[in-house]
């Protein structure tokens, strides 16, 4: 009888082993399906965007935007006369065109690819005013700031308005008295201001309107990463002033969110320009940031100090209001001249930095989003007189963005000239937390948190193909311009599927005990337990604080786990909870297999590949010279140095020799380099267009390496050529 119950058991339980494996079998089939879900879904919206743009560009073939209008010539002028720029990027023309002609239009164009100009120059060719909806009081005192030193009177009406100035403008608005091009709102002026709205009204009346700008207008819809509920209103424009062209700009803005806004700006007909996100001369990294605050703080000082020592510019973004603050602080410390900038400060003090920033008096701005969507730093092509030195060459997170558009928009702000900048996110798992308490009531925001965290996770895959990917964009070629192309990492696999087992399980308990656990209480009760159970098994790897960590978000972003959250008066707390496969886990059937970076392969043959793949005709001879300068002086290659007006001064010029270069864009100090440099600067002007521009990652993958090395550098930028005066302040 009892070995029939155990024969019985046997049969049950090798039943039950095979319905597990099944279950298994489904489970990594769902994943599979989970995971070409979202490939389709990507390349949904890329067919969807092509067909559109397919369409578009039979639009704009059957209504050819680049051809002759009768404005081209003032255009031209205006464009470079008063904004002092040479020549139009890609698609600026056709857009202008279109505006021109009085078509509504939608402009996704990467940033700083030059959206600004697609309706300022308009409204300066235009006869009346423009008015331009912007989100940000930061980023319209930005562009006033800007248009009015170019000559252009452009103005704001906004909470810091003077009582002098607002009555300029309703009078200019009402009247048509005064002169005014171009008129910077928020969207709550519009929502909110009745007064403003019966002024705008009359304008419109007196046919003094000219067009409507509407940038950010991802903020439009709510499934674009800013919502701003006041930018649902804005149709209403469309509504009162339907034959006035509208213009919305993105920087960002996935298929759905562009359909959304269409919808909502009542634009249905817009012709729709659309470019591509990559912006090749950035170079992408994520480090692995230290738990304690002092370590980053070195690190980034560090950094700042060996690759920007002749003060070029950058910006750190961080967490919060407070944080910004002691970051600057530290930094100051350290010697690296920085400061704050943030919501909570007055319009003036605001105003100071901002000036001080922009006229490069200052080398570091420590803000939080408020600063990175509304901040413009002038460069040499503009009529601006400031320092080419004013760029932003470099961004740093400190803390992690939100969502993949708000890091892709906040890094957008390095390298607007097109010339090699770089873009370092500060990445640890007790960041994420932080940021989920902040998101998690947004729709979806907490997709989008944890779209980011495995891009910061992510030690394998190119970082601009997770931008291309998420943006629903075909791949492009990286160029080795992010650290997993460059080097790659050096990573060890732990199997963690132990451990994971003891997390749920330990969950479990406390669940069953109405007990929560935050990240950091459920690290410390697992390492007791580990600590337990270790003994009696020491085939378990030991896991410190921070893998431990990383494993918790892994089991997160893998729905074995889930966040959870509760308001208490003070706060809202992050707790980890079982989520939907915690099952899975405490079975311990399906493996968990965690990265561990153990550091960068420097001479990986990731590296030589991105290097191989790029080093042929002109740039190995340019790596060549460009060694050959480097052995002399311990400097890099003249990009640099050389402002774009330079290199558009110098690629129509040609100089062919010394005394002409320097004739065309000031000193060079050739006693050292002879004709050589001239060489040089012929064959890396010719490389360093905009199309062609193949010699970045070889900059990058330079600098990088040496950082990489820890090899303090003597002197990064090797001066070649001293700013002519055009170029001053
Ligand atoms: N055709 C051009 N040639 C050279 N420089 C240009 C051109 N068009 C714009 N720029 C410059 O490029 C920089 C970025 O332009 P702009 O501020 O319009 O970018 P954006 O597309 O609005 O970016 P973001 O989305 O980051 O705000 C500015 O300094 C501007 O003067």
């Amino acid at each position: 009888m009892e070995n029939d119950v155990v024969g019985e058991l046997l049969c049950v339980e090798a039943e039950l082993q095979d319905v597990q494996d099944q279950i298994n079998i489904l489970l990594d089939h769902q994943e599979r399906l989970y995971r070409k879900q979202s490939e389709l879904k990507a390349l949904l919206e890329e067919c969807k965007t092509s067909e559109n743009e397919a369409n578009n560009n039979a639009s704009i073939a059957a209504e050819d935007w680049s051809g002759n209008f009768e404005w081209d010539s003032r255009a031209d002028d205006i464009r470079f006369n008063v904004f002092g720029i040479s020549s139009y990027r890609a698609n600026q023309r056709e857009i202008v065109n279109a505006v021109m002609s009085g078509r509504d239009v939608l402009v996704i164009m990467a940033a700083g690819g030059g959206k600004s100009l697609c309706y300022q120059l308009p409204a300066v060719l235009c006869n009346g005013v423009a008015l331009v909806v912007s989100p940000l009081l930061s980023l319209i005192q930005d562009q006033v700031m800007g248009l009015t030193a170019l000559g252009i009177p452009a103005y704001m009406l906004t909470s810091t308005t003077s009582k002098e100035d607002e009555k300029f403008i309703y009078k200019a608005l009402d009247k048509g008295e005064g002169e005014m091009k171009i008129l910077y709102v928020t969207p709550e002026k519009i929502s909110k201001s009745k007064r403003f709205m019966s002024k705008l009204e009359k304008c419109h009346n007196g046919g003094r309107l000219s067009l409507v700008a509407i940038d950010e207008a991802h903020c439009c819809s709510q499934w674009g990463h800013d919502f701003r509920p006041d930018y649902k209103n804005l149709g209403i424009l469309k509504v009162q002033f339907p034959n006035v062209p509208m213009i919305a700009l993105t920087a960002t803005a996935t298929y759905k969110v562009q359909t959304d806004l269409m919808e909502m700006l009542h634009i249905p007909k817009c012709v729709k320009f659309v470019s591509t996100v990559n912006r090749p001369n950035l170079f992408y990294k994520v480090l692995e940031k230290s738990s304690v605050a002092k370590v980053v703080i070195d690190e980034i000082a560090d950094f700042i100090r060996q690759s920007y020592p002749n003060n070029e510019s950058g910006i750190v973004y961080c967490f919060s209001r407070k944080e910004c603050e002691q970051v600057a602080k530290e930094l100051q410390e350290r010697g690296i001249s920085a400061d704050y900038y943030h919501a909570d400060m007055d319009v003036t003090a605001r105003e100071k930095v901002h000036l001080r920033w922009s006229k490069n008096k200052l080398q570091v701005i420590i803000g939080t989003v408020a600063f990175g969507m509304g901040i413009n730093k002038p460069d040499g092509c503009s009529k601006l007189k400031f320092s080419w030195l004013s760029l932003v060459r470099f961004v740093i997170h400190h803390s992690l963005s939100k969502s993949m558009e708000t890091y892709y928009q906040e890094s957008g702000r390095a390298g607007r000239d097109g010339l090699p900048s770089e873009c370092l996110l500060y990445f640890r798992p007790g960041d994420v937390p932080r940021q989920s308490t902040m998101v998690f009531y947004e729709n979806s925001g907490l997709q989008n948190l944890y779209d980011i965290v495995r891009y910061c996770q992510s030690k394998r895959n190119c970082r601009r193909g997770a931008f291309f990917q998420h943006f629903g964009e075909p791949l492009q070629d990286c160029n080795g311009m992010c650290d997993n192309c460059a080097y790659g990492h050096e990573i060890k696999e732990v199997d963690t599927t132990y451990h994971a087992k003891v997390i749920v399980s330990l969950l479990r308990d406390m669940q069953d005990n109405e007990q929560r656990a935050t990240m950091l209480q459920l690290v410390d009760r697992l390492k007791v337990k580990m600590k337990k159970l270790g003994g009696s098994n020491n085939s378990v790897p030991d896991l410190k604080k921070d893998e431990l960590e990383q494993l918790i978000i892994q089991l997160i972003l893998d729905r074995v786990l889930k966040e959870e959250f509760q308001h208490t008066a003070y706060a809202t707390n992050a707790y980890v909870a079982l989520g939907p496969l915690w099952k899975l886990a405490l079975q311990g059937k399906r493996p968990v297999v965690l990265e561990i970076c153990m550091g960068w392969r420097s001479n990986s043959s990731i590296r030589k590949d991105a290097r191989h793949s790029q080093a042929s005709g002109l740039e190995m001879k340019l790596d060549e010279l460009r060694k050959e300068l480097s052995s002399t002086h311990g400097g890099i290659f003249p990009h640099a140095v050389l402002s774009s007006q330079q290199i558009s001064i110098l690629s129509t010029q040609k100089p062919t020799s010394i005394a002409q270069v320097e004739k065309l864009i000031g000193k060079v100090k050739a006693e050292k380099y002879g004709s050589r440099i001239v060489d040089l600067i012929q064959q890396y002007v010719k490389l360093g267009q905009p199309d062609g521009d193949t010699s970045n990652s070889s900059v990058a993958e330079a600098s990088e390496q040496n950082r990489a090395n820890k090899r303090p550098r003597k002197n990064k930028t090797l001066v070649l050529i001293e700013s002519s005066e055009d170029d001053e302040e």
